[in-house]
């Protein structure tokens, strides 16, 4: 099995304040992984490393290595905007921008160079079928996005991560914000995708988590305690801390 994300002793310091705490971790490719734990442990940072998006925040040091592939994402000189173009991120509140749906999607792709309009109608249509909301929008692309309900907007925003043609995706709790409905329509797209992408999702709906990852991957105060096949994570735990957690012990 390939791995898409390696993190080797990987380390997180906000000012004083240890975030990450030595993780090890290998994140197999075209599969789900959940990231759980309570709140503040430490997810959302684990997350928002794998594509840059907070070591340039003042006062934040990281030790250790991530690897996407062959590629350390720390190296001296990386190109952040092509690692995120290749590692896509999804976040909790739907984030469409003011504008139209067509540009929404047309964005990325435009600020990578595409300009020919064929080619644009194709990856909007392509990214808007990929998301599971090209039927629902197809007659109003030139319409304004934030015309959406929250649940449509959040498959734009995942239709938006696709057009840049990306191989993982990063969602930081996709569905919090959203009713059953649409926070199933979202699942189901999850689950599709992963035979084209690597999805790392973190969640605090444990039955999400059972419900579509292959693995799971147990975080507290900042460490990761477990990580295993979720089926196994969530029948057979091997540490005390995480059976306590799926259980409602704490968290
Ligand atoms: N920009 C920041 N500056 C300082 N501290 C931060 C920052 N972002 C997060 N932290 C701290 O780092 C720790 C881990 O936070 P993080 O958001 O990664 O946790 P989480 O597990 O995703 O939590 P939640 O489930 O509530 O989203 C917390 O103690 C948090 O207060």
């Amino acid at each position: 099995m390939n791995h898409a994300i390696t993190a080797k002793n990987l380390c997180l310091w906000y000012g004083s304040a240890q975030a990450l705490k030595n993780i090890n971790i290998q994140i197999p490719e075209n599969n789900i992984t959940a990231l759980i734990g309570p709140s503040g442990c430490g997810k959302s940072t684990f997350l928002k490393t794998l594509n840059r998006m907070n070591d340039l925040i003042p006062g934040v040091k990281i030790t250790g290595e991530v690897r996407y592939l062959d590629t350390d994402i720390f190296a001296p000189g990386l190109d952040v905007n092509a690692l995120r173009k290749e590692i896509g991120m999804v976040f909790q509140k739907p984030n469409p921008f003011p504008m139209s749906i067509y540009d929404n999607i047309a964005y990325g792709p435009r600020t990578h160079g595409v300009k020919n309009k064929a080619k644009l109608d194709e990856l909007v249509e392509q990214s808007l079928r990929g998301a599971a909301i090209w039927d629902e929008v197809k007659d109003r692309l030139k319409k304004n996005s934030l015309g959406l309900s929250g649940g449509q907007q959040q498959r734009l925003c995942i239709a938006r991560a696709l057009a840049v043609e990306p191989k993982v995706l990063l969602m930081d709790e996709p569905t919090s914000a959203l009713d059953p409905i649409s926070t199933s329509k979202i699942e189901e797209l999850a689950m599709g995708l992963k035979e084209r992408y690597t999805i790392v999702i973190v969640t605090h709906n444990m039955q999400q988590a059972v419900r579509i990852s292959d693995r799971t991957a147990f975080f507290l105060l900042g460490e990761l305690i477990e990580y295993d096949e979720t089926e196994k994570l969530f029948s057979q735990p091997e540490d005390q801390r995480t059976e306590d957690y799926i259980t409602g012990r704490f968290g």
